[in-house]
């Protein structure tokens, strides 16, 4: 097909040492504009006065099937903060949602278009994916005053093959600051290995193995410009902090991976009847 990568060597000397690299302009202003609108309407079709997540009779297992249902969906996933004693909102739909999830980029047709660009095929080629599927999407919105925190984790845990081979692709649609709650992750950390796994069984799913505790003054944080886009190296340790400001922090999230000699675990929480077309074929 003809991709070729978009890194440089120097590019990719950083990623391959620290675990992670930023790279700034990948979308345009129009780009970030028409995606940040489009969510604008999705939201604004969203009712979430008859969603199933408002049920309370078996709580946990209608949770965990709206969760396990949204691999193939465009579902919403509300902030934990959002909701007041009496569990009603204590702020419009718009400003307590977490995220928007997981198939956003198969089934919106912008989102789509911007996930199957060639922008972000090359960025895949450039890191050696030889038939890259992207398995999972999400909107993340770290909303003002209640954006939850994102404790430490490897993206390989939730996205796992075997042999490991995810990629997260976190692209910041406003600027991603200390204040809004941007990206910390420790340097190199994605030379030691996964540590654990994030597991579905036939009652729900689990970690295989507590988190070990990382100490604070290990992170760095990666401030970001709207428009930037950082490749996360699947074994990287990376966290955020919760949103206490009164700026949100949108990003659009893809987790790719490997399908050409690399098996999609069969306890991972995504399982699907079909796999997502990949970015392009070798
Ligand atoms: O948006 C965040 O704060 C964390 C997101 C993340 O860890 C990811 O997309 O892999
Ligand atoms: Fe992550």
């Amino acid at each position: 097909m003809g991709i070729t990568g978009s890194l440089t060597p120097d590019q990719l000397q950083f990623f391959h040492s620290q675990g992670y690299l930023v790279i700034e302009s990948f979308a345009s202003e129009d780009e970030i504009s028409s995606l940040r609108k489009r969510m604008n309407e999705l939201l604004n079709q969203f009712d979430c006065s008859v969603s199933s997540i408002f049920s309370t009779k078996n709580q946990k297992q209608t949770t965990d099937n709206y969760f396990f249902e949204s691999a193939e969906k465009i579902s919403f996933f509300f902030e934990e903060k959002a909701f007041g004693e009496d569990g009603e909102l204590k702020q419009p739909k718009e400003l307590s949602i977490n995220k928007v999830g997981h198939a956003l980029h198969e089934l919106d047709p912008l989102y789509k278009e911007f996930t199957y660009s060639s922008k972000v095929s090359s960025l895949a080629s450039s890191l050696g994916y030889r038939r890259p599927v992207i398995m999972q999407s999400m909107y993340i919105f770290k909303q003002p005053g209640i954006g939850g925190e994102v404790v430490p984790h490897q993206d390989n845990s939730f996205v796992y093959t075997d042999p490991p081979s995810c990629t997260g692709l976190w692209m910041a649609l406003e600027d991603s600051t200390t204040v809004n709650g941007c990206l910390w992750a420790i340097p190199g950390s994605h030379k030691n290995g996964l540590v654990r796994r994030f597991i579905r069984g036939e009652s729900g799913v689990t970690f295989d193995r507590p988190s070990p505790s990382y100490e604070q003054k290990d992170f760095v944080s990666i401030e970001m410009k709207a428009g930037s886009m950082i490749a996360i190296h699947g074994d990287l340790i990376h966290q955020s902090f919760e949103n206490l400001s009164s700026k949100s922090r949108h990003a659009y999230s893809l987790h790719v991976v490997e399908s050409d000699g690399c098996k999609w675990a069969e306890d991972n929480w995504i399982q699907r009847e079909k796999m997502p077309e990949p970015l392009y074929v070798p």
